[in-house]
């Protein structure tokens, strides 16, 4: 006889079969067949990329670059452009998918260029992170970079896509400076750019006062 204080039997939660609902040329939508953490088996709808490389480990990259220069503050290089699933502006991080065979470093100083014609310096990244699991398997691979902006081919840089507008966002100011941006058009921002801002906020703090501290 079980007493009440046993715990509660568990399984390991596994995916059972996954298949196909529907297929365009970018997305794919599943339904997943999967044995829950209490052994039911259950059912999730869920979006697939359909252009997922075998030998890549993310869907696609970040980039967090950051543009130093002589006697200007340093500033993280954003993108605005209409995003049709928003039907709306969106403010980003630069981003795209790594090409087959590439490296989460070389897709992303390849997409900095592209779409902001700056040349950066890798100098960091993160594991593999997910987007949205309670929609999509997709995932991505934050990349920081440096560019040197005093570098003569950084000073006019040149981008390659004609609807990606360039903005430059001051580092200790950039939650206040996305906020204004907010402010004055309709504009979604992405989230992984506003809780960078939230961190840079924290980071630049500075009280006014000295806390008192308790004896
Ligand atoms: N979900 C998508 N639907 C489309 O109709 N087209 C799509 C989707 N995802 C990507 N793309 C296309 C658009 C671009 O031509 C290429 C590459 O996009 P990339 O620049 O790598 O990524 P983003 O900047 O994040 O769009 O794929």
């Amino acid at each position: 006889m079980s007493k009440p204080e046993d715990p509660k039997v568990t399984t390991t939660p596994h995916i059972l079969k996954e298949e196909l609902l529907a297929e365009g040329k970018w997305v794919k939508l599943e339904q997943t067949t999967y044995v829950d953490p209490a052994g039911n088996t259950r059912t999730w709808e869920t979006v697939k990329r359909t252009t997922r490389r075998t030998n890549t480990e993310a869907d696609g990259v970040g980039i967090i670059a950051l543009l130093k220069r002589t006697l200007h503050k340093d500033c993280v290089v954003m993108v605005k452009q209409f995003r049709p699933p928003l039907g709306c502006n969106t403010l980003e991080f630069p981003a795209g998918l790594i090409d087959e065979g590439e490296t989460a470093e070389a897709a992303a100083l390849r997409e900095l260029k592209e779409e902001t014609g700056y040349k950066g310096e890798v100098v960091g990244v993160t594991p593999v992170t997910c987007l949205d699991p309670g929609l999509s398997n997709c995932t991505t691979q934050i990349v920081l970079v440096n560019i040197n902006g005093d570098d003569v081919q950084n000073i006019h840089p040149t981008q390659q896509l004609e609807f990606v507008e360039v903005i430059l966002l001051p580092l200790d100011e950039f939650q206040s400076k996305v906020d204004d941006l907010l402010q004055k058009e309709k504009i979604i921002v992405d989230s992984k750019v506003y809780i960078f801002g939230m961190g840079m906020a924290q980071a630049f703090f500075k009280p006014r006062e000295l806390p008192v501290l308790k004896q």
